[in-house]
């Protein structure tokens, strides 16, 4: 198969969806590799080191999107990559298609075959290749909090972990998933006063019993959240309905009752987020500020640290990407219901139910696409 891999286009979006090992796998196994001339440069990875994995160095997108019968990439495709996409081509990357009815409709329109990392599941459950940028997003979302708690940031001017002799801040984390914990796991090393929140009561009996009186766990209702919110100086949102877009948990008038200078990371709005006041912000202008309170929502948080994340992204979407390309779609689907739950646009049809119902359309299953 002919796999091409162009450069990431989002803004201030290092990452790369293939590092030269990983190309280098396809091209031992009679795959061709076109590679975006600079693809992965700004984080150490030069095209010398892909040419030496066998690829074949091309100068533009447009070159890439044309030649590949799968394209393999970070981020959901912006605008113009969508309008490069072909019927029959395989688009494999995070798409987050729930939120984003533009991005839907242009797959629909496309014809592509569309697998969302963020949908594929793993033998053991969970969500295996959003785990990886979850646990970078995670301990960043402490990182980001406690930078923007910094007055000159617009916070209240107080430190996570307080000192002898003066209160830490309170950080509040709803949802124990993946980012919930890897931000819990940072909050509590920086000394914070730590409340995770969740629906799942084994998830917070395994936190409990790991953590123990480090953290407090807390079932996840309206009041709860509503009280916790209020006494937080940092909230954290990492909820998932996987594939569907995020419940808006803490509503507009909870935030006007916040802490002033309180900062909400919201993790979740690649799923259009888990607090109502949420817009997508970017790494060149991570927050604004509503009712006092700093609002960071950057929708591709791992980008910032692109050389680690590309590492971690690469090795859990490696093996899928090679099944895709020595067997095909349809067959690689057939032999792995785990791969066939990522595929969420596929000629022209909407094959996630989530991603259907939170945007009308009609859904059609995937099994009824591999003939
Ligand atoms: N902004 C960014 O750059 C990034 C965003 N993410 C996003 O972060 C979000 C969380 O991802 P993961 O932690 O991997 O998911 P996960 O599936 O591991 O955890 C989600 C948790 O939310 C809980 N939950 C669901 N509904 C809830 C509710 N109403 N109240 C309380 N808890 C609830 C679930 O029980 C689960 O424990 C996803 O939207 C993911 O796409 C992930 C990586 C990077
Ligand atoms: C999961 C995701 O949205 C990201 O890594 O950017
Ligand atoms: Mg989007």
């Amino acid at each position: 198969m002919r796999i091409g891999l162009p450069k990431e286009i989002k803004n201030h979006e290092y990452r790369v969806g293939l590092t030269p090992a990983s190309v280098r796998e396809f091209t031992s196994r009679g795959h061709e590799v076109f590679v975006q001339s600079g693809a992965g440069a700004s984080i150490g990875l030069a095209d010398e080191q892909y040419a030496a994995s066998g690829a074949v160095l091309v100068k533009d997108a447009a070159e890439v999107f044309a030649k590949a019968d799968m394209v393999v990439k970070v981020k959901e495709p912006q605008p113009q990559e969508c309008a490069m996409l072909r019927e029959g081509q395989i688009l494999y990357t995070y798409l987050h298609l729930a939120p984003d009815p533009e991005q839907t409709a242009a797959l629909v329109k496309s014809g592509a075959i569309c697998v969302a990392y963020e949908t594929i599941t793993g033998p053991g459950g969970g969500l295996p290749l959003l785990a990886p940028m979850s646990e970078v997003a995670g301990r960043m979302s402490i990182q980001a909090g406690a930078a923007h708690l910094e007055k000159s940031k617009g916070g209240m001017g107080v430190l996570l972990g307080g000192v002898p002799g003066v209160e830490p801040a309170h950080v509040l984390v709803i949802g124990a998933g993946v980012v919930g914990t890897h931000a819990m796991q940072m909050a509590i090393g920086l000394g914070a006063r730590v409340t995770v929140l969740d629906k799942n009561v084994d998830r917070l009996r395994q936190i409990d019993a790991i953590y123990g009186n480090r953290v407090k766990t807390l079932y996840s209702n309206a009041q709860t959240l509503e009280e916790k919110v209020l006494e937080s100086d940092l909230v954290i949102g990492g909820v998932l309905v996987p594939g569907a877009a995020a419940p808006k948990l803490v509503t507009r008038s909870m935030v006007r009752c916040m802490k002033k200078g309180a900062v909400l990371v919201d993790v979740a709005i690649d799923q259009g987020g888990c607090f109502e006041t949420s817009r997508a912000t970017t790494h060149a202008e991570p927050t604004y500020v509503i009712d006092d309170v700093v609002h960071y929502c950057v929708a591709n948080m791992p980008g910032a640290v692109a050389r680690t994340s590309t590492f971690a992204l690469n090795n859990a979407t490696l093996a899928h990407g090679l099944a895709l390309a020595d067997k095909g779609w349809k067959q690689a689907m057939k032999d792995n219901p785990h791969l066939k739950a990522g595929l969420n646009v596929a000629a022209g049809k909407v094959t996630y139910d989530a991603v259907a119902r939170d945007l009308g359309y009609a859904y059609v299953p995937a099994d009824s696409m591999l003939g």
